[in-house]
């Protein structure tokens, strides 16, 4: 579904992505974690063409990225404030996003009331301009965004920050609703362990811009990610531990 090849991104001749081989299939859902600098949004903007990679090349559905933009139709995404356009109001936006993906007035209120929870009455409706709202707020606008187009992947770089800790589950929710109901192939990042390992089937641990693990969520998942995360504070972690690569057959 979703391939990354020996991909490498260099800044200031440092090299911030080397990513060997990661495989997602259809229906998985991955959250991405990683201190500060570890490369997710880097990989992210790889994934969705939005950079140029020093080496290697990123497929979906058999697909070059770089080389094709049939994958844009089927993927949503929301990075950063970058996404929206900040001088409509967000139902101004939805209705831009709606027109994008060929959907009608009808459909676009349908989809949108689905989310009438998620936005807590400050969304619609009102007069504000995107630029004006409050980050959490743009926040919401952007993950609904993304959603609207009814993608087969999901890409979302940290949607949990920012949102207020209601919102915050009322999403948590909703993905994992999406993850369960559907066969939306996520990928999230978040310095939440406990949001992703909520609803995540599967953890990638980047650091410094390398995969270091990559597991399978089960129950000892989220005490595992804080002992990693508690490690680094001690100078323990250790580098890429060989043998925790996800199996290559889930692909
Ligand atoms: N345009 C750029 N120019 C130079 N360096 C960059 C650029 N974009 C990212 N980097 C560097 O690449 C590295 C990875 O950054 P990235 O934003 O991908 O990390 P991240 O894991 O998303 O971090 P955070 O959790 O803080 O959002 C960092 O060292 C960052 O400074």
């Amino acid at each position: 579904m979703l391939e990354v090849k020996d991909l490498t991104k260099v800044y200031n001749s440092q090299t911030v992505l080397d990513i060997p081989e990661l495989k997602f299939k259809a229906g998985q859902s991955m959250g991405l974690v990683g201190n500060n600098g570890a490369g997710k949004t880097t990989l992210f903007r790889l994934i969705l063409d939005l950079i140029k990679a020093n080496r290697g090349s990123v497929w979906s559905k058999g697909e070059d990225v770089s080389k094709s933009e049939i994958w844009k139709k089927y993927t949503g995404s929301f990075i950063d404030e970058g996404f929206l356009i900040d001088y409509l109001s967000p139902d101004e936006y939805f209705q831009f996003i709606g027109r994008l993906h060929g959907l009608t007035r009808g459909d676009l209120e349908a989809r949108l009331a689905q989310y009438e929870d998620f936005f807590a009455g400050e969304i619609r409706g009102g007069k504000k301009y995107i630029r004006d709202l409050s980050k959490g707020n743009q926040k919401k606008v952007g993950v609904v965004g993304a959603l609207l187009g009814d993608p087969d992947i999901l890409i979302l770089d940290e949607p949990f920050a920012n949102l207020d800790p209601s919102t915050q589950y009322r999403l948590r929710d909703e993905l994992k609703k999406l993850d369960q109901q559907t066969d939306i192939t996520m990928l999230i990042s978040s310095h939440d362990l406990g949001h992703v390992t909520e609803f995540c089937e599967r953890i990638v641990i980047l650091d410094h811009g390398k995969v270091v693990k990559d597991i399978h969520t089960n129950t000892e998942t989220l005490s595992e990610l804080e002992d990693f995360f508690i490690q680094k504070i001690k100078g323990k972690a250790s580098p890429v531990e060989e043998g925790e690569a996800f199996s290559e057959s889930k692909e």
